[in-house]
């Protein structure tokens, strides 16, 4: 079979049985875990239990679970006494592991007029308190057994096309995105298991946050990033001043970033001299050196990939300059080129005058040489120039991570390996291809007989067998994706969205460049800068055709301490509406007023007591100056009585925090000026903060803006 050695055959052929397999069994694992959700009776009488996967019995074929992502479980979801979409009645199924721990009836054929019928509707809510009051671990859940109706529409909406999903703190955006990036490979598999969803998130803690989400939810094939980290092999550690990263963002950097690039293609400087080992020099002057520049840079070729076309010119050249010297040659062309490019002074000049460069060289080359900098950017404004420049071996911010990738698309691959690399690539793909298919119709015979297990994790196809086998190397598509740096996404989900520069959606168009995108985040959360944020300035210069959705019900911040986050917001903007939040809750916010010296101590104390009031997380968060201190509190308590309380306190800034939650928070905020000298991303870092917990706060101030 494809000329294969049977060996090597037999052995390949069991290995890709045991990973489906294996893929198999972990998928149902998981899956058993909260398995059965509920169910609903028909108008009908007919009954349909549904569950995080989709089971049939062996034996007899009959349906046991409907996958939650299944048309026919929508109801589920969406029917109200209002609209029942030919649902009578409804049952939720909360379960913690493999234990039922409430079964809540709602009838849904009710008179809605009459309170007694009401009591009954009344307990599908109850499944969603019951959810929400939950304690929070460092782990974030999925919302599969209580998604609700607005949330549902967008879980469920199409692959193609961009998506703005706003909404407030805590109105379940980060989860109705995972949710729906598990709809979107349910019902599109074999597009997107193979070519991977991306989700890009703030930052690393908030990746890890959200890790759990799509494996309890039976999906592997996604991606995840922070924009720190969304190219291979390059990772933005360094900080920089808000100026400056807002300056990269914009989209006008990209005429400077080709500037750049042009400045080290035959820079313009005078003529020079080529010495060949044992010949004559030869000065190569300012008209010729333009000349092979002009054909260099000919055609719109990558500056990499246009190396040989630089290379041919300059060897023209100098062979004219040979044939007027001692007139015309009697060696053939092609020879004469190839002694000359291997002398080494020629060698030389094609390094100095189109040198192959790298990304990342460039970018640190651009930030650290005033010259360079002066040259593609003339106008600086001093202080932003001065915000820009840093020394060479400073390293990359996020804001750079979308330049190091704008310049690889400039400057192309280094043409030399390269070109010989992709002809036997593509050779071996067909050849892979074809194997991989023989192994999967056997694969398809052995399965005949257990059908009944309804995948709950990617189908492996042809295609992805073939990517494993030629990666050689048994990696998913998910891991080869996360590996290559053109790799073309099926979809592209981005939380905390308000934060995205233009460049940096830039980048993420080239990686899906038929814009199937979920843009999800909140404009009143925007603080890179202290301008209002608006979709239409962000989306509608990249992407022509959007459509948004806002959500409006808060299921995280109980009312009483939305009521004290949204006083603060109302200092920006008076006219701005709050999501109303899904419970008002059982505990008054606290807010107490400190001297600046005792600020540390008084929220270290506030964070012991949250810790001892409850058996949840405690989130802690203030400015960056007073973090030291407040994570030495975090070290102590590692040593006290209660073994959980270090895993369950966490410390950050505001900024650390976004995206995050935690049952009680304790906000620090530090001597502030008058209310109306406070900028608008201060005020907005404080409303992110107050809206973490969902179901404590307290406030240790050291003036009095809050409140
Ligand atoms: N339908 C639901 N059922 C149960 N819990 C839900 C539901 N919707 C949202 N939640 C919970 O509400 C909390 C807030 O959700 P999420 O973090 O997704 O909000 P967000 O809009 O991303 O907030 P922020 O903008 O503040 O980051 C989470 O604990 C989430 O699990």
């Amino acid at each position: 079979m494809l000329g294969r050695p049977s060996d090597e055959l037999n052995l390949t052929e069991r290995d890709a049985l045991v990973a489906h397999h294996a893929q198999r069994l972990q998928g149902l694992r998981t899956a058993s875990y909260g398995l059965l959700l509920g169910g609903v009776e028909t108008d009908e009488g007919e009954r349909y239990r549904i569950g995080r996967i989709g089971l049939s019995d062996p034996d007899d074929g009959e349906r046991l679970l409907i996958d939650w992502r299944a048309p026919v479980a929508r109801p589920f979801y969406t029917a109200t006494p209002l609209h029942r979409d030919g649902v009578r009645a409804r049952r939720r199924i909360s379960s913690t592991d493999r234990t039922v721990t409430a079964v809540y009836d709602e009838p849904l054929l009710v008179d809605v007029d009459d309170p007694n019928d009401l009591a009954g509707v009344a307990s599908g809510d109850a499944a969603l308190m019951a959810a929400l009051d939950k304690p929070r671990t460092q782990h974030m859940g999925d919302i599969v057994g209580t998604i609700q109706r607005e949330q549902d529409a967008i879980i469920r909406g199409p692959l193609a096309g961009t998506l703005v999903v706003q909404g407030g703190p805590g109105t379940g955006k980060t989860a109705v995105a995972l949710q729906r990036a598990a709809f979107l490979l349910y019902e599109h598999r074999n597009r997107l298991a193979k070519s991977v969803v991306l989700i890009v998130g703030p930052n690393r803690r908030f990746l890890e946050y959200i890790s759990q989400v799509l494996p309890s939810l039976g999906e592997d094939s996604a991606v995840l990033v922070t924009p720190s980290t969304l190219l291979p092999g390059v990772s933005a550690t360094a900080t920089e001043p808000a100026l400056a990263a807002e300056f990269k963002g914009r989209l006008e950097i990209v005429d400077a970033l080709k500037q750049a690039v042009r400045g080290f293609q035959v820079p313009n400087d005078g003529s020079r001299v080529l010495r060949p080992a044992g010949l004559k020099e030869m000065t190569l002057d300012g008209r010729l050196l333009h000349r092979v520049r002009t054909r260099g840079r000919s055609g719109g070729t990558p500056h990499n990939a246009a190396r040989p076309k630089f290379e041919t010119a300059l060897l023209t050249e100098i062979l004219r300059l040979e044939d007027a010297e001692h007139g015309a040659s009697a060696m053939e062309d092609w020879e004469r080129r190839a002694d000359w490019a291997e002398d080494p002074a020629v060698q030389e000049l094609f390094d100095e005058l189109w040198p192959l460069l790298d990304p990342v060289e460039v970018v640190r080359d651009l930030f650290s040489e005033p010259d360079r900098l002066d040259a593609v950017l003339p106008s600086l404004d001093p202080a932003l120039r001065a915000a820009l420049l840093r020394s060479r071996d400073h390293g990359l911010t996020p804001a750079d991570i979308p330049l190091v990738d704008e310049l690889a698309e400039l400057l192309g691959d280094d043409p030399r390996p390269a070109a010989a690399a992709a002809t036997r690539a593509r050779a071996d793909r067909a050849v892979d291809l074809a194997y991989a298919q023989n192994v999967l119709d056997m694969v398809a015979d052995a399965d005949a007989d257990e059908d009944h297990l309804a995948a709950p994790v990617s189908i492996v196809t042809a295609a992805t067998l073939a990517d494993r086998q030629a990666a050689g190397d048994g990696r998913t598509p998910a891991e080869r994706a996360m590996a290559d740096r053109e790799w073309v996404y099926g979809h592209i989900i981005v939380d905390e969205a308000q934060e995205t520069s233009p460049m940096l959606l830039r980048a993420l168009i080239r990686r899906c460049p038929s814009r199937s995108m979920t843009l999800v985040g909140d404009a009143n959360q925007y603080t890179a800068t202290d301008s209002a944020f608006t979709w239409a300035g962000l989306l509608d210069p990249q992407v022509p055709r959007w459509s948004r959705t806002d959500l409006t019900v808060n299921y995280r911040t109980p009312g009483r301490i939305m009521r004290l986050a949204t006083g603060v917001l109302r200092r920006i903007d008076p006219g701005v509406h709050e999501p109303t939040s899904a419970r008002d809750g059982e505990h008054e916010p606290r807010v107490l007023r400190v001297p600046a010296s005792e600020l540390g101590a008084a929220a270290a104390r506030a964070a012991v007591e949250a810790l001892a009031e409850s058996e949840g997380t405690v989130g802690v968060i203030g400015p960056l100056a007073m973090l030291g201190a407040l994570q030495e509190v975090r070290a102590a308590e590692a040593g006290k009585a209660s073994p959980s309380a270090a895993d369950r306190l966490w410390v950050g800034t505001p900024d650390d925090a976004k995206g995050l939650e935690f049952d009680a928070v304790v906000v620090a905020v530090p001597p502030m000026p008058e209310p109306h000298a406070i900028s608008s991303a201060t005020w907005k870092r404080l409303y992110v903060a107050l809206t973490r917990p969902t179901q404590r706060l307290t406030v240790v101030q050291a003036g009095d803006v809050i409140g």
